[in-house]
């Protein structure tokens, strides 16, 4: 029996888990990743807490499965997506904390942006929105703000990476400064057709080349992790922005198949295979996990308050204690009662795209309570995801794509009660693996495919498992009455 090794690096924590070659994890470790706001609006990571958590969890996997590293046939990474850093390629050393995704400071710079005219090139080239979710703005922050970055930059002493690069070089020591097609398509950098960087957007938002790591596909060599690390060398096979992977892991290859992450925030994805197609909807467009040489793409939308929700409910509100609370207390009573929360804390994103709407809680009664807001917060997930689908099935239908279930997984989706909901408000099934580690597993496989193990997909795709199948049941009017209410309450929450 051989071995594969999932590195999972998520925005709340950095996971690991070493899965057996017919794709059955044998041992997993986990571990907390500390957050920090330094003021309303920032999000950052330390890239030191990032590397050592993951290394760590990958040592106690390894050891949890009693399998030294010989026994590991690759590597597979995949991880937050966007998050941007910079380090010193002589040194090693970020020059300052990363910028995470939900990362908003640089939402005045693309503001400006966006009067000059310039999200349709954006649009074009890269397949997404203006949005200060993406690399490129933060990088050209740390670039102007850390003090003498941008002159280390044209020197080319500098590196620059989302997490997927920062792993990559740590694991070789600095020996390997590349990343994978999706994740590169999320920088706003990359020209997705022609599969390069593209000079104007270089220009456009004052990067220099050289900071930038070598783009391959998500099935592919990526040099071999130092031998001091696990013992021995492993080799680094397979590497995709973490919803790819899920989208990957879900087997769903082929144009049509759709998947959805309940994590900390939500991300469907629809892949549209060798084509790509550009959403009328508020969708972006974005490359998919690539196995072999051939482009793959996807259009996604991404829900950036998932689970983060229950989250707030735990930390911010205090009413409950654990986020697995929140299915009990949300089914203490049979409805919300009228009561909507639209968690836009940060902005609302696909397919609204309105960065200015705050958190709103619409129809408060004096009979209202901790669980009915409970039961609204669970509600807004499904509802904000419901609202991609409805965007992604228009654009589905204008290319002759018919979707008839929605895969899920991530980890609010073993929440039956909002799995039900969902089901509900979609009118279609929602389908939860017996597997809901997509994400990990994705990587898995496409370390499996560039290490040489699986030869084709079906291989993959044969082994996907159901553990539960959620059935509509309530009537199309209420459904839409329901849609309609949250509609509205979203009116509200982007009113100024
Ligand atoms: N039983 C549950 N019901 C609803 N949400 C949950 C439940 N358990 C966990 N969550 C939420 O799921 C998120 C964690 O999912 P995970 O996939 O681990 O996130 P990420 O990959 O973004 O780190 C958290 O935001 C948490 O609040
Ligand atoms: O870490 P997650 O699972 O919340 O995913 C983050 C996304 O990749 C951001 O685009």
């Amino acid at each position: 029996m051989t071995y594969l090794l999932a590195l999972d690096q998520g925005t709340s924590s950095s996971r690991s888990i070493v899965f057996d070659e017919h794709g059955y994890a044998v041992s997993s470790a986990q571990a907390e990743l500390p957050q920090h706001y330094p003021q309303p609006a920032w999000v950052e990571h330390d890239p030191l807490d990032i590397w050592r958590s993951q290394l760590e969890t990958a040592r106690q996997a390894l050891r949890q499965a009693s399998l030294d590293a010989s026994r590991i046939r690759a590597i597979g990474i995949t991880n937050q997506r966007e998050t941007t850093l910079l380090w010193n390629r002589h040194t090693g050393q970020p020059l300052h904390r990363a910028l995470v995704w939900q990362d908003r400071r640089t939402e005045a710079f693309c503001a400006a942006l966006r009067d000059q005219g310039r999200a349709p090139l954006i649009r074009e080239k890269t397949g997404l929105v203006l949005d200060a979710y993406f690399s490129a703005p933060k990088l050209r922050w740390l670039l102007d703000n850390v003090t003498g970055a941008r002159d280390a930059a044209e020197r080319g002493e500098l590196a620059f990476g989302t997490i997927d690069t920062w792993l990559i070089w740590q694991l070789t020591q600095g020996r390997v400064h590349a990343t994978d097609v999706s994740n590169a398509s999320r920088t706003l950098l990359f020209d997705i057709e022609r599969s390069d960087w593209s000079d104007e957007l270089l220009g456009l938002f004052n990067i220099p080349r050289s900071v930038l790591p070598e783009v391959r596909p998500s099935a592919a060599d990526y040099g071999t992790t130092a031998p001091e690390l696990f013992g021995q060398p492993i080799r680094i096979a397979g590497v995709a922005g973490d919803q790819q992977s899920a989208l990957f892991g879900q087997a769903c290859h082929k144009p049509g198949q759709v998947k959805n992450t309940y994590g900390t925030g939500c991300f469907m994805l629809m892949h549209t295979g060798d084509q790509r197609h550009t959403s009328r909807h508020g969708l972006i467009t974005t490359r998919a996990a690539q196995p072999s040489a051939d482009a793959q793409y996807a259009l996604e939308g991404s829900v950036f308050i998932g689970g983060a929700v229950v989250q707030w409910l735990r930390d911010g509100l205090r009413c409950i204690r654990a986020s697995t609370e929140i299915e009990a207390l949300a089914a203490s009573v049979p409805d919300s009662d009228g009561v909507v929360f639209v968690p836009a804390f940060g902005g609302l994103g696909a397919p609204y795209w309105e960065p200015e709407a705050r958190g709103t809680i619409t129809g408060l009664t004096r009979g209202a309570t901790a669980a009915h807001i409970a039961r609204a917060a669970l509600e807004s997930i499904a509802f904000q995801s419901t609202a991609l689908l409805r965007a992604m099935r228009q654009d589905a239908e204008q290319q002759g794509l018919d979707i008839h279930e929605l895969r899920v997984d991530g980890g609010a989706c073993v929440n039956n009660l909002l799995m039900q909901f969902q089901a509900d408000l979609l009118g279609i099934p929602v389908v939860r693996p017996a597997h809901i580690e997509t994400t990990a597993l994705g990587a898995a496989y496409l370390a499996g495919i560039g290490s040489g193990l699986y030869l084709d997909l079906d291989t993959i795709a044969a082994r996907w498992r159901t553990d539960a199948v959620f059935t509509p049941v309530m009537s199309r009017d209420q459904a839409e009455g329901r849609m309609a209410q949250w509609e509205h309450a979203v009116r509200q929450a982007t009113a100024r």
